[in-house]
């Protein structure tokens, strides 16, 4: 059974389970708050990607984008399904490498990458660093004067689209701290500087006009304004692309008003643009490189939560106070962003009443669900929040001094501890007195 049309099943107890598991024998095992993930969820939305795209006979690489959850145990899963990578700084490829990542198969990005985080990327002999700025240019320069490595780079460009979603995750408006932009002249700057480099081999263009975003339009009035460019490109210096990487953003359900597409149809309508665009100037069909995090993360995950204080103000709302919230979620409180969830140990019972589900941190802000519908509940039940598994536990803090949760994998019934919960310890382990 789909419960609430989030991929997770309702036993006979009425208890939620996730991947043939009982979440409440998890939560008891494991404590809360608890961020589970149903693996197998996770490799059909890789192999939905990978799939689409060998259907179409279209040379392609899926990039995972670490940032939405990255751990050992789920570079793992990726690596297992084939996938490639993509890194935003030295923290995310040192997890990587520790996940034994094949490196020819890591995408390097950020905005400000620092000297060390590039050498880091080419001592390693990483597939490709997404270039985004001349400060970072001029770094590269500077550490491949020494060496003799030669190294593959992608130009980031911001083509100027307005993606429909939040300010905070739109990232391909011409006013964006990312990329080159097409329309100054920079993009093409860039291009000459990194061509002219006997060591630097400009595969091709890369952009990422946002996140959750539900229309094929966006990518391909993206990829509209990517050809002019190519085109005047093929025009001036010869340019041919081997690679377009029009990065992430594809939108998943965390709550009703979402409608998602099938992964496929965003693969089909990227393929189609870039072939169409591709024939009309005459230019061999470029590798096709995607970059989703939310889309094979998000849905796989969720949080389980105690709930403990349960205030009520007759006439106003009932505020049910969890045992985690921002410092375990910050999405709600960054973003607005709404989420659904359902008390895992009483999943199948009659909806009464609506609660407002507050985090545990000294801030009114705090909050993780606004009027959820619910039954009965009590203190002592336990809460499951749906579709946490990107940008959840990746941007959690410590805020009020909170541990950060475990993580568990659940695959075919049999569940496995991959992120330990922190200690107080750990939460003071830099720490050094004053005394
Ligand atoms: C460059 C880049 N690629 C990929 C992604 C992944 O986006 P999403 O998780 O929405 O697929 C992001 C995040 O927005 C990004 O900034
Ligand atoms: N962290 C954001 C997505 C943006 C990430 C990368 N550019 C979110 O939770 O929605």
């Amino acid at each position: 059974m789909i419960i609430n049309n989030h991929p997770f099943a309702v036993n006979a107890k009425g208890h939620l389970e996730i991947g043939g598991m009982d979440s409440t024998i998890l939560a008891e095992k494991y404590g809360t708050p608890l961020y589970v993930y149903d693996v197998s969820i996770i490799r059909e939305n890789c192999q939905s990607f990978v799939n689409a795209f060998e259907e179409l006979g279209i040379q392609a690489q899926v990039a995972y984008a670490s940032k939405a959850f990255s751990s050992v145990a789920m570079l793992q899963v990726i690596k297992q399904e084939k996938l490639s990578l993509d890194v935003v700084s030295e923290g995310e490829l040192y997890t990587a490498l520790k996940a034994g990542f094949p490196t020819e198969k890591i995408h390097l990005h950020g905005n400000n990458k620092s000297y060390d985080e590039l050498l880091m990327a080419i001592e390693n002999s990483v597939g490709c660093i997404v270039v985004d700025n001349f400060y970072e240019i001029s770094l590269i320069e500077k550490i491949l004067q020494n060496r003799n490595d030669e190294i593959n780079v992608l130009i980031r460009v911001t083509p100027g689209v307005k993606s429909n979603t939040h300010q905070y995750i739109m990232t391909g408006n011409e006013d964006s701290k990312f990329g080159f932009s097409l329309q100054n002249g920079q993009a093409e700057q860039a291009f000459l500087q990194l061509s002219e480099h006997r060591q630097i081999h400009v595969k091709g263009l890369h952009c990422h006009i946002g996140s959750q975003i539900f229309e094929t339009d966006r990518y391909e009035k993206t990829i509209n304004l990517l050809f002019e460019t190519i085109s005047n490109w093929k025009t001036n210096y010869l340019f041919e692309p081997d690679v377009l990487n029009v990065g992430g953003g594809f939108g998943i359900r965390y709550t009703e008003k979402d409608e998602p597409l099938d992964l496929q149809e965003y693969v089909h309508s990227i393929t189609k643009a870039i072939k169409e665009h591709a024939d009309s100037i005459d230019i061999p069909m470029p590798e096709i490189w995607i970059e989703p995090g939310r889309s094979i993360a998000g849905n796989a995950g969720i949080t389980l939560y105690t709930v403990g204080s349960i205030k009520q103000i007759p006439g106003i709302r009932t505020y049910l106070s969890i045992d985690g919230g921002m410092t375990d979620n910050i999405r709600p409180a960054l973003y607005q962003a709404e989420y659904e969830g359902v008390l895992a140990n009483k999943a199948d019972a009659e909806t009464v009443n609506n609660g407002s589900i507050a985090g545990k941190c000294c801030e009114s802000g705090d909050m993780l669900i606004w009027d959820l519908p619910l039954p009965e509940v009590e203190s002592g039940d336990m809460l499951a929040v749906f579709a946490t598994g990107a940008y959840g536990y990746s941007m959690a803090n410590h805020y009020n001094r909170f541990p950060n949760p475990a993580v568990v994998f659940v695959e075919n019934g049999i569940d496995r501890l991959v992120v330990k919960r922190e200690t107080y310890q750990d939460v003071s382990r830099n720490d050094l007195s004053y005394e």
